[in-house]
């Protein structure tokens, strides 16, 4: 018999335990995402919906409290039973805009790094880039959800999310966007986050749901952007042109490349298990061509 370790034993309490049987849907809180849960919690009453930052949501997904999560895409690797049931996810082909490396020594000098909390895969992104770029392998701090960039001291700084889209205050001597650097680097888009249940679990109509959402989300982003803008304090255009523009969100052959490669680095650098490849849950590939908007990299 096999002998059940704690996020295991989490996991069976929290499906014993259970009385509201609902689909427990995590996605993230950030403004990236909103495009992807747009009328989700109407259309699928059958399922209970939270907002957390992402690398709540993939511990929440590994302990069993959740059943479905928009989880860091390195996340996909985790957990053999894991698979990727949706092609919505959240993908940039050039800047995204909300993930920014800051440094303050120039990146062949970087002794430490600060790593935003709330992330899991542009930490390891960050981290893949310095070794096979720089040949430099940091020391890594916490960056907290709380913390404001002034706070630490390290020599490059990874901020993500609503947080990272507005300026830092104080003068850096190099700035990364994560997404451009990527795709200059490899020629191709990067998959920041994505759709990931357990194999065998029972989702209901969930899947097909989060595709139904994304489509409805991105027909809607003229509204979003507003309604958005106007909770975050952020101009109108910024909002709409970063939905627009910088993200995309259908998974297509060209992202699951980017992120074969990305995993592979992150696998070679110890940030992610080997030999693990991740499984697409049938539906989850997308049969249309991938519609990254042409204007991203012009
Ligand atoms: C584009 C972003 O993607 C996010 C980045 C993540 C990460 O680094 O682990 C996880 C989820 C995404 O929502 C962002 O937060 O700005």
């Amino acid at each position: 018999m096999k002998v059940a370790g704690g996020a295991m034993i989490d996991r069976m309490r929290s499906s014993t335990d259970r009385r509201d049987q609902r689909v427990r849907v995590g996605a993230v809180s950030y403004l990236n995402s909103k495009p992807l849960i747009e009328g989700l919690a109407e259309s699928v009453p059958e399922a209970r919906l939270t907002l957390d930052f992402p690398s709540r949501l993939a511990d929440g997904l590994a302990r069993g409290t959740l059943d479905v999560a928009l989880v860091p895409s390195i996340e996909a690797l985790t957990d053999p039973d894991y698979e990727i049931i949706s092609d919505a996810c959240v993908a940039a082909c050039g800047p995204v805009l909300s993930v920014k490396l800051y440094f303050r020594k120039a990146p062949g000098d970087v002794k430490s790094l600060a790593l935003d909390e709330g992330s899991r895969t542009s930490a390891a992104l960050a981290r893949v880039m310095l070794a096979e770029r720089f040949g430099v392998e940091p020391r890594i701090e916490k960056f907290t959800l709380e913390s404001r960039i002034e706070d630490t001291s390290a020599d490059a700084v990874l901020m993500i999310g609503d947080r990272a889209m507005l300026p830092p205050e104080i003068p850096f001597v190099e700035e990364w966007d994560l997404g451009e650097e990527w795709l200059r680097w490899t020629g191709l888009p990067f998959v920041f986050a994505l759709w990931v249940g357990r194999q065998g679990s029972d989702l209901g109509k969930v899947d097909m749901a989060l595709a139904a959402a994304r489509d409805l989300g991105v027909a809607s982003i003229p509204r979003i952007a507003e309604r958005e803008s106007a909770l975050m304090g952020l101009p109108l255009a910024v909002v709409d042109t970063y939905l627009r523009r910088h993200l995309h969100f259908t998974m297509g052959s060209a992202e699951r490349q980017g992120l074969k490669l990305y995993h592979s680095l992150a696998s070679k650098l110890g940030l992610a298990p080997a030999n693990r490849t991740v499984r697409f849950c049938e539906r989850s590939v997308e049969r249309r061509a991938s519609r990254r908007p042409a204007t991203v990299n012009a």
